[in-house]
């Protein structure tokens, strides 16, 4: 058997997400039985300080060879590292990306993946035009357990799909009208993008979109009409969001829900049934838990004559290292799409993230939720506050 490829990482930004991407790149492949590809984590960086780059790298117990960097600056200009991925609130993604395609590096940005839809198109025409690869992180499409839904779709297991109901809520709910997130806390805050659409409302349209849109044949596939009604918090971000989408060629309907007030799993198990309903003229596939991080399926069909058959799928543990959260799989498709001289991901293609960001933008626009200027430019600044830190 040839050795896997590998792919050299450099993470910036040292917040809860670096570390759990971080955490799951140091797990061995083989935990979750990939033997073609490996990830090496090359380098960190902290707009904040060298210091808190370097207890990162402590933290996640990664090799003491890796680089520490008190600057996003430093780390897209080390040449050992292949790969940045973006960990910073959606509100830096635009300057961050820019700032590593335009040092050449390759991107892997965390979702939303930008404050609006001229961001994302400006951001794959720099990849294109530098010939470098560049991917949404919306690690559920990668999960064995999207794939199987996806399976089921294409194969016509359920026939064709009419709608999808996909829910992803959190209750935060506070007395006096508050949200339990402080002002100045990403989730709430519009200066960091906050609110639920952009953070919890791009799963449920995950599903809408894997359902309704990815599985159609290319020549088939149609934007959707777009109807919201959004319910904005005192900091000016939106608090509860419900999207209809509608695909008229196809006579389907997306219903994507969202809201920082009420939750879509309110006890956390399990019990109040699947927040994802993918709809067909034959059969019903149910999500069970998480939108971004279900754990179950269940297909109901006619033939099973509403018998359902429940699929369960694990998310692997490196048991050394006792850890493993899922975001590995979207790590081993970028690894093989720059082994393999891809550019984007055809699992989330450059076009299917530009209309999942038009429809963000409408929604928004509808609901008239605007933010602030530095955080929505399509203009690349390197030396913006996003790009350095200075806050
Ligand atoms: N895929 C997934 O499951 C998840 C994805 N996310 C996405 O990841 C991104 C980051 O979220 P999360 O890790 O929870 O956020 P955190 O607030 O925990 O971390 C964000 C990091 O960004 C850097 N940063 C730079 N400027 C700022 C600023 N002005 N305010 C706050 N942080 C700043 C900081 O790192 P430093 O000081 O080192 O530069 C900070 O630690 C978001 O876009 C979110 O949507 C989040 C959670 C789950
Ligand atoms: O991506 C995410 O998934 C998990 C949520 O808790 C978090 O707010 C969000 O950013």
């Amino acid at each position: 058997m040839s050795s896997p490829y590998t792919v050299r990482w450099g993470i910036l930004a040292t917040g809860w997400i670096a570390e759990t991407f971080t955490k799951d790149l140091l797990t061995s492949p083989a935990s979750r039985d990939v033997h073609d590809v490996r990830h090496e984590v090359v380098a960190v960086s902290s707009s904040s300080s060298k210091e808190r780059a370097a207890e990162f790298i402590k933290k996640v117990d990664a090799p003491s060879s890796v680089k520490a960097y008190g600057s996003y600056h430093e780390l897209v200009a080390d040449p050992d590292v292949d790969i940045i991925y973006v960990a910073t609130p959606h509100s830096h993604h635009f300057q961050n990306a820019m700032l590593a395609l335009d040092a050449g590096k390759n991107v892997l940005c965390e979702k939303s993946l930008t404050v609006t839809a001229a961001q994302t198109r400006k951001l794959i025409e720099t990849a294109r035009s530098k010939n470098l690869f560049f991917m949404e992180a919306v690690w559920t499409r990668y999960f064995p357990l999207s794939i199987k839904v996806r399976e089921l779709i294409t194969s016509g297991a359920i026939g064709n799909v009419y709608r999808t109901i996909a829910d992803l809520s959190v209750g935060r709910d506070a007395p006096e009208g508050k949200i339990d997130f402080p002002d100045e806390n990403r989730m709430v805050n519009a200066d960091l993008a906050g609110g639920a659409l952009l953070d919890l409302g791009i799963y449920a349209l995950t599903w809408v979109f894997q359902s309704l849109y990815h599985t159609q044949p290319e020549a088939e596939k149609e934007a959707p009409n777009v109807i919201a009604a959004v319910n904005k918090y005192h900091t000016g971000a939106d608090e509860t969001t419900s999207i209809i989408l509608q695909f008229p060629k196809h006579k389907s309907h997306g219903i994507a829900l969202t809201s920082l007030r009420v939750a879509s799993e309110p006890d956390n198990k399990d019990t109040a049934g699947a927040s994802i309903r993918i709809q067909g003229g034959l059969g019903e596939i149910q999500v069970v838990g998480p939108a971004y991080r279900p754990r179950q399926l269940r297909v109901i069909t006619k033939e099973s004559d509403g018998k359902a058959e429940v699929i369960d799928f694990a998310i692997p543990k490196d048991k050394e290292r006792d850890w493993g959260h899922g975001m590995f799989w979207e790590a081993d498709e970028a690894a093989r799409c720059l082994r393999d001289g891809q550019k984007e991901s055809k699992t989330l293609p450059w076009s299917e993230s530009i209309v999942i960001m038009e429809v963000m933008d409408e929604t928004l626009k509808q609901g008239g939720v605007t933010y602030p200027e530095l955080i929505s430019t399509d203009v690349f600044d390197p030396q913006s506050p996003l790009n350095t830190g200075k806050r």
